[in-house]
C-alpha cells in the first residue's frame, strides 16, 4: 500500500525534529497504517506476540495485510539485523513482491530497510543448514539438489534394487488377484510393475513420508500394523529405504533433505538458541499448503530462546478453501485447520472475510458454490468438509482499494451451454474480441483443467492474434518446451539400445503423448521388442494401428544408420512434429549438446550430455516464464486452474466444465488392474496420512491404518473435495466477468484428443455445480 501524495506532502512538511516528536509522529503514522486496513486485516496489524491464526477468503488481501502488519511490527518492536521478523512464503515471486511492499512501507516511515527477511521455506532451510555444516551434514560443494520425478533415475534405481532384494514379494505382486501363469501376461505385468506401479509408489511414498518426518524405519514399524495381502506399506518402506541409500551414495539431496538438515542444526541447543535469539517472530503466508516438516521448522524458529514454554511468536495466514495441492503433494490443509482450531480455543484466531477483487455477483456465485459443494458431503465434523464455512463479503464503501468490487461486465456471471467444444471456442473468441479489442488496459484468461484443453483452445484461437492483434499466451506451451530435452533423450536411448523393453516403452510413450500414434496398451508392444520391431513371416499379421506404430519406430531407428549422430536431435525434433518455437528450442538443445561433446562426439556421449541436462534441470526453453507475463493487459492467457492460483483477471472464462473431469472419478490405469481395484500409491498415501494425523493428535495408541479398499475410497473423497476447491479457486480469479460453460458434446478423453484430426465427439454431462448455479442465477443463463 502507499500513503496518498497529499498525506505524504504534509508528512514531509511536518517531519519531527526531536526524538520525542519522532516517536509521536511514528505512532500517528502507524495508526494511519492500521486504519488503512479492513476489519479482519486489522487483527493482524494489532498482533502483539504469541500464536495467531488468520483464515482469509480469496482476494482478502493476505499478502497486502501481511506486509503492512510486518512493517508495523518492525517499527513497534524496533527490529534490526540481529532481531528480525522472518516472513515465509511458498514461491520466490511472492517473496519478492512482499519484500518490495515492506521496503516501501518502511521508507514511508523513514525507517531503515532492515529488521526483516522474506524467504521461501526452502531458502530459509538452506540458510539454517548452511550455518553449521557439520551439524546439518549438508555440504553444498559436494552435493547436488535434485527434484526426483517418477521417471528419475534414482526412483528407477530404487525400484530395481527393491525387486532384486525382494523376489518373494515381487512374485506376489505379479500374481495379483488372479493369474493363470501365462508367460506373455507375466512379462506384461513385470513391465507394468517395474516401469509404472512401483516407481509411482516410490515417488509418492518418499515425498509423503519424508515431508511428514517419517524415516524408512518408522514406516517399516508401522507396516507391522497392516494386514493386507501385498504388505503395501512394507513395500513402500523398502522402496523408501533404497531411495535414501541411492541418494546418499550419489551425493544427491532433495528439498526435504534441506529441511531435515536445518532441523538437525536446530536440534543442537546452542544453535537453536542462536537462531531463536535472532528471530523475533515468524509470519507465514499460504499456510494451508505447509507439510508437517515445514510447520515444525517455522514453529521451532518462532519459539522464545530463553523460555520454550512461552508461546511461540508465530502468525500463520492462509485460506484452507484454496488448498489445491493436497492430493498429489504432501501439502495437507488439515494441519492449518487444526492450528486455526487451537488458536480459536485460545482466543487468538481471526478471519479476513472482505474482498474487493470481484463484482458482487461473482462473489455471490462463489459463496453459493461453496455452500452447495459442502452440502454434497454428509459429514459430522466440520473439519472434514471440503470447505471451511467462510463466506466472502464485499468491502465497505470507504475501502482504500481502488475500484474495489468493480461494476460487472455484461451479466457479471454468464453461464452457457454451447453445442460442442468448437461452438465453445467460437463463443469465447467473439466475446474476447469485443472485450479486449477496444480495451487494451483490461486482461482476460481461459482457465482449463488439463493442458490438452489449453492447447486445443490456443490452436483454435490463434486467429485473435493474427487478425485482431490480441495476444494469446498459452502458458502450457512453455511447459511443453521444458519437456523437450527429456523427450529427445528417450528417443536417443531407444535408438542406441532398441532391444531394451524399457527404452522401447519410454520412446512409445513419447510418441503417444505427442499424439502421433493411437493410445493403446504399450506394455503389450514393448514386452518383446525384437518380435515387435522385426516380425518374422511366421508371426500373425499385426493389426493396422500396431503396424503404424512399428513403422514409426523403424523410421526412427533407420536414422541411426543414415544420419551422422550430430544431426539426430534436429531429425527427432522433426519426427516428433515439433513446430515454431519448439523447433527453435530443439535447435538450441542440439547446439548445446554438440558444443559439449566437441572432440569426442558419439551417440553414447550425446546421450550422456543430454542426461546431464535433463537431470540438472538447467536447460531453459527459448521462452521464459513469469507471473506478470500471465496477467499482461490486452492479453488473453490460457492457463490451468492450478497455475491460476494467486492471480486474477478482469474476465475469466471457464469452459469444458464436464462431470467426468470435474469432479471426475479416481482412476485406476487398465494396465494395473491385476492388483485390484485401487492403486498402490494412493493407498500408501492414505495410510501414511492416517499415521501422521494420529501422531499429530497424540493418539497413536488408537491408530488404525485403513485397509487398501477403505484407503482408496478415502483418497477418492479427498480428490473430489479438492476438485471442487479447484473450481472455487478458478471462479474467484474473476474481477468483472465470470464466464462458465459445459458443451453438450465433447471428446471422450482430452488426453487422447487431437483438435486437428476428425474425432467422434460424445454427449457430456455438465459438472453438477453448473445446472445448480443456473437455477440459482437464472438471469445469468445465456441463450
Ligand atoms: N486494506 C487494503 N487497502 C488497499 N488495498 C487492499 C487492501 N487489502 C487488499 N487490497 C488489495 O486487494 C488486492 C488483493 O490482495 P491480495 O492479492 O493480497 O489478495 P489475496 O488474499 O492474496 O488473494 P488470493 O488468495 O485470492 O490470491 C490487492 O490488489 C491488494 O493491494
Amino acid at each position: 500500500m502507499s500513503l496518498d501524495s497529499d498525506r505524504l506532502a504534509s508528512t514531509v512538511a511536518n517531519l519531527p525534529s526531536t526524538d520525542l516528536e519522532h516517536s509521536a509522529w511514528l505512532k500517528l503514522k502507524l495508526q494511519q497504517l492500521r486504519n488503512s486496513l479492513r476489519p479482519g486485516q486489522e487483527n493482524l496489524a494489532n498482533w502483539n506476540g504469541g500464536l495467531m491464526a488468520v483464515s482469509a477468503v480469496p482476494g482478502a488481501g493476505k499478502s497486502h495485510s501481511l506486509a503492512v502488519a510486518a512493517a508495523i511490527a518492525i517499527a513497534k518492536h524496533q527490529l534490526h539485523s540481529r532481531k528480525q521478523l522472518v516472513i515465509v512464503t511458498y514461491t520466490r515471486s511472492a517473496a519478492a513482491s512482499i519484500k518490495t511492499k515492506i521496503r516501501n512501507l518502511l521508507k514511508e516511515l523513514y525507517l531503515p530497510p532492515g529488521g526483516f527477511i522474506v524467504q521461501t521455506l526452502h531458502g530459509l532451510a538452506l540458510n539454517i543448514a548452511n550455518s553449521q555444516r557439520e551439524l546439518s551434514g549438508l555440504n553444498l560443494d559436494r552435493v547436488t539438489i535434485v527434484v526426483p520425478t517418477v521417471g528419475h533415475r534414482v526412483i528407477k534405481g530404487a525400484v530395481d534394487k527393491w525387486i532384486a532384494e525382494n523376489p518373494r514379494r515381487y512374485a506376489m505382486l505379479i500374481e495379483g488377484i488372479q493369474f493363470d501363469g501365462e508367460e506373455t501376461e507375466r512379462l506384461r505385468r513385470q513391465s507394468v510393475l517395474r516401469t509404472e506401479i512401483l516407481p509411482n509408489l516410490a515417488y509418492t511414498v518418499v515425498r509423503e513420508a519424508k515431508s511428514s518426518g517419517l524415516l524408512p524405519e518408522d514406516l517399516q514399524k508401522f507396516s507391522q500394523l497392516t494386514t493386507d495381502e501385498y504388505g503395501i506399506l512394507e513395500i513402500a518402506a523398502g522402496l523408501y529405504q533404497q531411495y535414501q541409500q541411492l541418494m546418499r551414495s550419489r551425493n544427491l539431496i532433495d528439498y526435504d533433505d534441506m529441511i531435515l538438515a536445518a532441523l538437525r542444526v536446530l536440534k543442537y541447543e546452542p544453535m537453536r538458541q542462536l537462531w531463536q535469539n535472532q528471530v523475533f517472530a515468524v509470519f507465514e503466508d499460504e499456510a494451508q499448503d505447509s507439510s508437517p516438516l515445514q510447520a515444525q521448522l517455522i514453529s521451532i524458529l518462532a519459539e522464545n530462546d530463553l523460555d520454550p514454554d512461552l508461546p511461540a511468536n508465530l502468525v500463520r495466514v492462509g485460506d484452507p478453501n484454496q488448498a489445491i495441492n493436497s492430493t498429489f503433494t504432501p501439502a495437507d490443509p488439515i494441519y492449518f485447520n487444526w492450528f486455526c482450531r487451537h488458536c480459536e480455543q485460545q482466543g487468538n484466531f481471526a478471519t479476513m472475510n472482505q474482498a474487493g477483487r470481484s463484482s458482487e455477483i461473482i462473489i455471490k456465485a462463489a459463496n453459493f458454490a461453496l455452500q452447495w459443494m459442502n452440502r454434497q458431503e454428509n459429514k459430522q465434523n466440520n473439519l472434514d468438509l471440503p470447505f471451511r464455512l467462510q463466506n466472502i463479503a464485499t468491502v465497505s464503501q470507504n475501502d482504500p482499494q481502488p475500484e474495489a468490487n468493480p461494476e460487472p461486465e455484461g451479466k457479471g456471471l454468464e453461464i452457457y451451454q454451447p453445442d460442442d467444444i468448437y461452438h465453445t471456442v467460437t463463443l469465447i473468441g467473439e466475446r474476447v474480441k469485443k472485450l479486449l479489442e477496444g480495451n487494451q488496459e483490461r486482461n482476460a484468461a481461459i482457465l482449463v483443467r488439463e493442458n490438452r484443453q489449453g492447447r486445443f483452445l490456443a490452436e483454435q484461437l490463434a486467429y485473435l492474434q493474427r487478425e485482431h492483434q490480441i495476444r494469446v499466451y498459452e502458458v502450457g506451451e512453455v511447459d511443453r518446451h521444458c519437456q523437450i530435452p527429456e523427450e529427445i533423450l528417450k528417443l536417443l536411448q531407444f535408438i542406441y539400445r532398441p532391444h531394451s523393453p524399457d527404452n522401447l516403452k519410454a520412446a512409445l510413450e513419447v510418441i503417444e503423448q505427442r499424439g502421433l500414434i493411437a493410445t493403446q496398451d504399450l506394455n503389450a508392444l514393448a514386452t518383446f521388442p525384437e518380435q515387435f520391431l522385426y516380425p518374422t513371416p511366421l508371426q500373425p499379421q499385426a493389426k493396422p494401428h500396431i503396424e503404424q506404430v512399428r513403422r514409426y519406430c523403424c523410421n526412427i531407428l533407420r536414422a541411426r544408420i543414415e544420419l551422422p549422430h550430430y544431426q539426430l536431435i534436429p531429425f527427432l525434433g522433426m519426427t516428433l512434429k515439433y513446430t515454431g518455437s519448439e523447433l527453435a528450442t530443439v535447435q538450441k538443445l542440439s547446439e548445446r549438446v554438440n558444443q559439449q561433446i566437441t572432440g569426442h562426439s558419439s551417440l553414447p556421449n550425446t546421450i550422456r550430455a543430454l542426461e546431464e541436462i535433463v537431470s540438472s534441470e538447467k536447460f531453459e526453453a527459448v521462452e521464459e516464464d513469469h507471473d506478470d507475463q500471465y496477467t499482461r493487459s490486452g492479453q488473453l492467457t490460457i492457463i490451468t486452474m492450478h497455475k491460476a492460483k494467486g492471480l486474477d483477471w478482469d474476465y475469466v472464462f471457464i469452459p469444458f466444465l464436464h462431470e467426468d473431469i470435474l469432479p471426475g472419478q479416481p482412476w485406476i490405469p487398465t494396465s494395473g488392474r491385476f492388483l485390484g481395484n485401487y492403486t498402490l500409491a494412493e493407498v500408501a498415501r492414505a495410510q501414511i496420512r492416517a499415521i501422521v494425523h494420529n501422531q499429530y493428535q497424540g493418539e497413536i495408541e488408537s491408530l488404525l491404518i485403513p485397509q487398501p479398499l477403505e484407503a482408496w475410497r478415502e483418497a477418492g473423497k479427498l480428490k473430489q473435495a479438492e476438485e471442487f476447491r479447484l473450481l472455487y479457486v478458478a471462479m474467484t480469479r474473476a474481477k468483472r466477468l465470470l464466464w462458465m460453460s459445459a458443451a453438450a458434446i465433447g471428446p471422450f478423453r482430452w488426453n487422447t484428443f487431437r483438435g486437428d484430426k476428425p474425432t467422434n465427439l460424445q454427449t457430456k454431462k455438465p459438472c453438477p455445480i453448473l445446472p445448480t448455479l443456473a437455477r440459482q442465477f437464472p438471469e445469468s443463463v445465456m441463450k
